[in-house]
């Protein structure tokens, strides 16, 4: 008998840039003994750089490629972490409403030392006031389709992986 615990699969986490959806979703499924998708990384596998997805084609093209990985993503046994924009799609949202999903929330002075460093096209100009401005619009997207909402801000990797295991466990 294996001593990891069971969650129920797909279980989705969503949040805004910097949130920790990679960390916490690679965590989380290597806790759970489950596959690990990034539609972040399967994008960039596939289709190149993100940043260098929206200089060439821009955001709408950039979202009907993310639709598709989402799509399939979402169809797997798995944790799937999703892109900060995906909730945008209304057929994303649609079917984020029947299945286990977690919002990892951010506060604006947590994040900003989590994004230094790193190749995110929306906020490479405008910095936390944009990153903010974005949070704002989409904060209803985010609700409508959150089963549980962790603040991550003074929260470690492992403390949100047990309260998901916690929240998610025994149903596989
Ligand atoms: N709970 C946490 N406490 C402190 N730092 C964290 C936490 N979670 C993630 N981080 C750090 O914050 C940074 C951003 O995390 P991560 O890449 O997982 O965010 P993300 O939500 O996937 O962002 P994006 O939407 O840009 O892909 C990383 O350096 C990560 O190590
Ligand atoms: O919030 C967003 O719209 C984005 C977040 C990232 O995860 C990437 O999917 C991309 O940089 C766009
Ligand atoms: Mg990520």
């Amino acid at each position: 008998m294996s001593d990891q615990p069971r969650i129920g699969l797909p279980l989705v986490l969503v949040g805004p840039m910097g949130a920790g959806k990679s960390r916490v979703g690679q965590r989380l499924a290597a806790t759970a003994g489950a596959p690990f998708i990034d539609t972040d990384a399967r994008i960039a596998e596939r289709y190149g750089a993100i940043d260098e997805i929206f200089a060439r084609e821009g955001e709408e093209y950039f979202r009907v490629i993310e639709r598709e990985v989402v799509a399939e993503a979402l169809r797997e046994e798995a944790v799937v972490s999703l892109g900060g924009g995906a909730v945008l799609h209304d057929d994303t949202r649609d079917d984020l409403a029947r299945l286990a999903v977690v919002w990892l929330q951010v506060s604006r002075e947590a994040v900003a030392p989590r994004l230094a460093g790193g190749n995110r096209p929306l906020i490479a100009d405008g910095g936390l006031d944009r990153w903010s401005a974005i949070l704002e619009a989409r904060r209803p997207l985010y609700a409508a389709v959150a089963d549980l909402t962790i603040d991550t801000s003074r929260r470690s990797v492992g403390r949100i992986v047990d309260d998901i295991t916690e929240r998610f466990g025994g149903e596989r």
